[in-house]
């Protein structure tokens, strides 16, 4: 027997499905409306009214290129003025306008749109229903427009599900639920429950099938139990579908959950509560609000426009700044951890480099403690300090013999004739000034021990070694009288007048200078206008000299002229080696006399000396007089050489006596002073043999213990006490020769 319900809820059902289809129909043209201008359709038009208003396809092509400018570049367009776009005064025929129909439908495909048939807006196939898939494409082409204006057409958009694709599978499904099914499962996916729902399909199914049910039995009694105020705003002629629609599934769906379906209730609650559970937590809106109120506010503002995606869009939006906010605080934290461990790497960096550095400086400061202690061992010992300095090569062709120049004062010399394992010869002094050393550090490395003069020391610098290996330049500088690169006499007397200058309130210094130079065993005065020959080398009042002309020097200027006259007295000849061979010994000496303000005394004098070059005889090919000052000059550096060697050995006896040269520099070598030899060498091959014997020479030297030195410094007692001796020394004398004549 058939169920006489079943036939009423079908009957319904087709009811409630033409309902659906006229407030979708109401919808599409609203829309047109709004976006093409009006259409000049009745507030509900019919299928037919709807179908033949865009029959021409001008208004679908219209609106499809406002949404994508473009999309159909040519619209064939109504020719006649008195053609309006009304759907009764449509011209025909109607083939004309098929190309825009056509490149409307290309169009909606491209945009992955549902389309419809070109022939569903022929006049002959209008029937009932026949204008839905017009309606679902064109409420489509909507959403699409509402989603690339929220979104600016980034991402993905996904069209809305149409009522007759979702329930073509099953007939019953479809007859039951087709006209209502779009609304609810609209609903559900608002709260991102429809399609985001993880569950089963079975389950999915059967509550669809719950949903489905429940609805068409609620909408059943709903329509029975209409209330009088919606039958009245149906009949007052101005029905709002949407609040109409929105009122009768209300009050349905309020009483079918409440009183029949109370677990369906606890389904919907559910599928609600899931959708926004994650929105809830990340935004602390309450449940009730999103699934009720706020659900409902959003949908009941959109649902005058047709679909609506704004609830799943902002889902999606809150879900990605959810994940973003837990990115940043993620990236903050490991920010944070990378600042604090590059915090402690600095940390650590920087007590490091405060190591280091502080090592560095440990480290400089034992240097030095070294070099003054080596100094001070060296005073007390009172041996004489050694320099070596190399002359650069006259030829970058000859070949070298210097090897290697070490910066603790190693020397390898290189015998040109031997192998390299057997030719190596090394030797040791203070210093070596290699080939590239100025004048100026030259200087530097022997200014405290010339300006130790001012405080009472004996100092003498003298320069030994082969003729043309540059003794000369160390002294005095390059020759023919150039200003530039001047040598130690010159610097050293500078010198000494600044620092005279630095100290003048606490003590005044005089300074004067003496030139001799010794030819030919003849000690002569290189100032003085006749240069006279000068018999004695040890005078009183404890100069060396005290025939020789003195001169007072008060700044560098006079200096620098009286070297300039010395230069050109001291006697020099062309030999085969130097053109500008000094033929003599040349000795400038500085006396320096201090009286400080506790009237106490300092006295010291500063011998500078060049010696002539020792040269082999044949080599400098000289005969006649030039052979005769080479004997000369020979004779006196072995003289030289034997006081050295005596005083190596520390003999009792040290033949000072057997040279003027050695007489002269007596006080030097063998009292109290300070003594400092440049011993210079040829770095030529063939230089060789003269090389090797200035070195030896120089490594004999520097054996030699003078002894410690002495200032020359007395006090004021003393000097008072000297002075009454020498009072009573000539009272006594005048005293005798008064007894004698008496
Ligand atoms: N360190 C140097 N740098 C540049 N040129 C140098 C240097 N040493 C020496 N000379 C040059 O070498 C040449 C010889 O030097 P110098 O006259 O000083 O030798 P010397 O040993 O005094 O010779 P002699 O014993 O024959 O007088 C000069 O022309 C000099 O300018």
């Amino acid at each position: 027997m058939e169920d006489p319900t079943r036939g009423r809820h079908e009957l319904n059902l087709a009811s409630r499905k033409a309902e659906e289809a006229d407030w979708r129909r109401f919808q599409a043209t609203q829309w047109l409306e709004s976006l093409v201008g009006p259409l000049g359709l009745s507030t509900q038009p019919s299928e037919r009214e709807f179908i033949s208003c865009l029959r021409n396809g001008l208004i679908l092509c219209n609106a499809i290129n406002k949404i994508k400018p473009g999309s159909v570049l040519k619209v064939v367009e109504s020719h006649s003025p008195s053609q309006s776009l009304t759907w009764d005064s449509q011209p025909l025929p109607a083939y004309q306008y098929f190309e825009n129909v056509r490149n409307f439908l290309v169009a909606v495909e491209e945009l992955k749109l549902p389309a419809f048939e070109a022939s569903d807006l022929e006049r002959d196939n209008l029937e009932a229903g026949s204008s839905a898939k017009v309606v679902d494409c064109i409420l489509a082409l909507k959403a699409y427009y509402e989603w690339k204006q929220m979104s600016g057409g980034n991402g993905f958009f996904k069209p809305p599900r149409s009522p007759l694709v979702k329930h073509s599978a099953s007939r019953i499904h479809s007859r039951a639920s087709g006209a209502l099914s779009s609304e609810p499962c609209r609903q559900l996916e608002m709260s991102a429950g429809c399609d985001n729902q993880p569950l089963a399909e079975s389950e999915t199914q059967k509550l669809e099938d719950s949903i489905v049910r429940a609805l068409v039995e609620c909408m059943v009694d709903t329509k029975e139990n209409i209330d009088d105020n919606i039958l009245a705003s149906f009949r007052n002629g101005n029905p709002d579908p949407v609040k109409l629609f929105n009122r009768v599934m209300s009050s349905c769906l309020e009483k079918q959950l409440q009183n029949k379906f109370p677990e369906l209730k606890s389904v919907f609650i559910n599928l609600l509560g899931e959708g926004s559970s994650s929105v809830a937590s990340s935004t602390s809106i309450p449940l009730e609000n999103l699934s009720s109120t706020g659900n409902r506010k959003c949908c009941s503002a959109c649902m005058k426009e047709g679909n609506c995606n704004h609830w799943q869009l902002f889902q999606m939006q809150e879900k990605e700044l959810s994940n973003l906010k837990v990115l940043l605080s993620r990236t903050k934290r490991e920010f944070q951890d990378l600042q604090s461990q590059l915090q402690s790497d600095l940390k650590q960096l920087g007590s490091q480099v405060q190591e280091l550095s502080t090592a560095a400086l440990g480290y400089h400061k034992v240097v030095k403690e070294n070099r003054n202690l080596y100094n001070m061992v060296q005073d007390l010992r009172g041996n004489i300090r050694v320099y070596c300095r190399i002359r650069p090569p006259f030829s970058t062709e000859t070949k070298n013999v210097i090897d290697f120049i070490g910066k603790d004062g190693s020397l390898v010399i290189l015998d040109p004739l031997k192998s390299q394992k057997v030719g190596r010869k090394v030797f040791q002094f203070n210093h070596v000034f290699g080939p590239t050393a100025t004048q100026d550090e030259v200087f530097r490395d022997t200014q405290p021990l010339i300006r130790s003069v001012m405080d009472g020391y004996n100092v003498c610098i003298f320069a030994y070694g082969q003729t043309g290996s540059g003794k000369t330049h160390t002294m005095y500088g390059p020759s023919g009288g150039s200003t530039k690169d001047l040598g130690i006499n010159y610097l050293a007397l500078n010198d000494l007048f600044q620092l005279s200058n630095r100290r003048k309130d606490i003590t005044e210094y005089d300074i004067h200078v003496q030139m001799v130079e010794i030819y030919n065993e003849q000690v002569r005065d290189l100032l003085a206008d006749d240069k006279l020959e000068i018999r004695s080398c040890t005078g009183e009042n404890g100069l060396s000299l005290p025939d020789a002309t003195m001169h007072s020097v008060k700044s560098t200027a006079d200096v620098l002229n009286l070297m300039k006259l010395g230069e050109v007295n001291r006697v020099v000849s062309s030999t085969a080696i130097n053109n500008q061979s000094s033929r003599s010994h040349s000795v400038l000496t500085v006396h320096v006399h201090g009286k400080d303000v506790s009237r106490s005394i300092v006295r010291s004098c500063l011998h500078l000396v060049d010696l002539a070059g020792s040269e082999r005889v044949d080599k400098s090919e000289v005969t006649g007089d030039g052979l005769k000052e080479a004997q000369y000059i020979n004779k006196s550096l072995s003289c030289l050489g034997d006081v050295i060697t005596a005083l190596a050995q520390k003999n009792s006896h040290i033949p000072y006596r057997n040279s003027k040269l050695t007489l002269l520099l007596q006080n030097s070598l063998g009292g109290h002073a300070k003594t400092l030899m440049f011993a210079h060498v040829s770095p030529e091959g063939d230089s060789f043999g003269e090389t090797i014997s200035t070195l030896k020479f120089a490594q004999r030297v520097s054996t030699v213990e003078l002894g410690a030195a002495r200032a020359n410094k007395e006090s004021s007692e003393v000097m008072q006490l000297k002075e009454q001796l020498e009072s009573l020394k000539k009272a006594l004398t005048n005293n005798g020769s008064t007894d004698i004549t008496t």
